[in-house]
């Protein structure tokens, strides 16, 4: 079998002719790649186009050989996204059956949706939360959710867009884990470096561009050293620009 690869060449994307990402090219095998930028770097948007759920408007992406916005099957099959927001990703009011509705996406009959589902929400000892509803449950709980509802599906990659924002110490530490147990490949986009340290290889998106790229200790180094040497200096209206 090839080795997984994903591949970002000159990548760009634009909003009403302003670039929000430019000339972003990306090649790694590695198994855990972080992304560190700041606010307004482009970091949702390059997970968007990752997932294919948005359309570069210049250069291209492949996971594994696949365009995941002309090949919307196959991405199913191959690429996960966990979004900040829970509510942004949960549709459904009882937890069986979100994690359901990606497998019947991907093909799997009712029965066997609900059977994979279940054997998910087993492994992570929560069986007794199929029939719970989602808004009883915590935000860390519906972060889990979410997770278990994307690795279901199997995905080959995750693709993780902060979703540790605003979740404390210990639920961050339990999701980190649950994620490393699963053994998929993670690109995690995330502007805080304590998410990302030990990662094998890491980009530095910083207004729209790959700044740097290299080992996750010297790479977090420089990056908080200039996150420090820019909130001492700028000031918060600027954040838009
Ligand atoms: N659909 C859109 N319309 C207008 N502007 C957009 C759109 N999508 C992104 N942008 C702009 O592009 C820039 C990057 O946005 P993006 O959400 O990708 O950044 P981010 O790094 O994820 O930010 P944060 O960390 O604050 O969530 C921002 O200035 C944002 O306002």
């Amino acid at each position: 079998m090839a080795e997984f690869s994903i591949r970002l060449d000159d990548l760009g994307y634009e909003v009403a002719g302003r670039p929000v990402l430019s000339g972003i090219t990306l090649h790694s095998p590695a198994r855990r790649i972080g992304v560190v930028g700041r606010n307004g770097s482009g970091k949702s948007t390059l997970a968007r186009l990752l997932a294919g759920l948005l359309k570069p408007t210049s250069g291209q992406v492949r996971i594994a050989g696949i365009d995941p916005i002309r090949d919307r099957r196959a991405a199913l099959e191959t690429v996960g996204i966990l979004f900040q927001n829970p509510e942004h990703q949960i549709i459904f009011p009882h937890v069986g059956e979100e994690i359901a509705f990606g497998l019947r996406q991907q093909g799997l009959n009712k029965a066997e949706a609900a059977r994979r589902g279940q054997a998910m929400l087993q492994s992570f000892g929560k069986a007794h939360w199929t029939d719970a509803p989602v808004s009883a449950l915590s935000q860390g709980q519906k972060h889990l959710v979410c997770m278990m509802a994307v690795l279901a599906m199997r995905p080959q990659l995750m693709i993780l867009d902060e979703p540790f924002a605003g979740l404390d110490i210990p639920t961050r530490r339990q999701l980190a884990r649950h994620l490393d147990r699963s053994g998929t490949r993670l690109i995690h986009i995330s502007h805080d470096p304590g998410d990302l340290a030990g990662y094998d290889h890491l980009f530095w998106l910083d207004r729209g561009r790959i700044m740097a790229e290299g080992a996750a200790a010297p790479l977090l180094a420089d990056f908080t050293a200039e996150m420090i040497r820019q909130g001492d200096l700028d000031d918060i209206a600027d954040l838009a620009g």
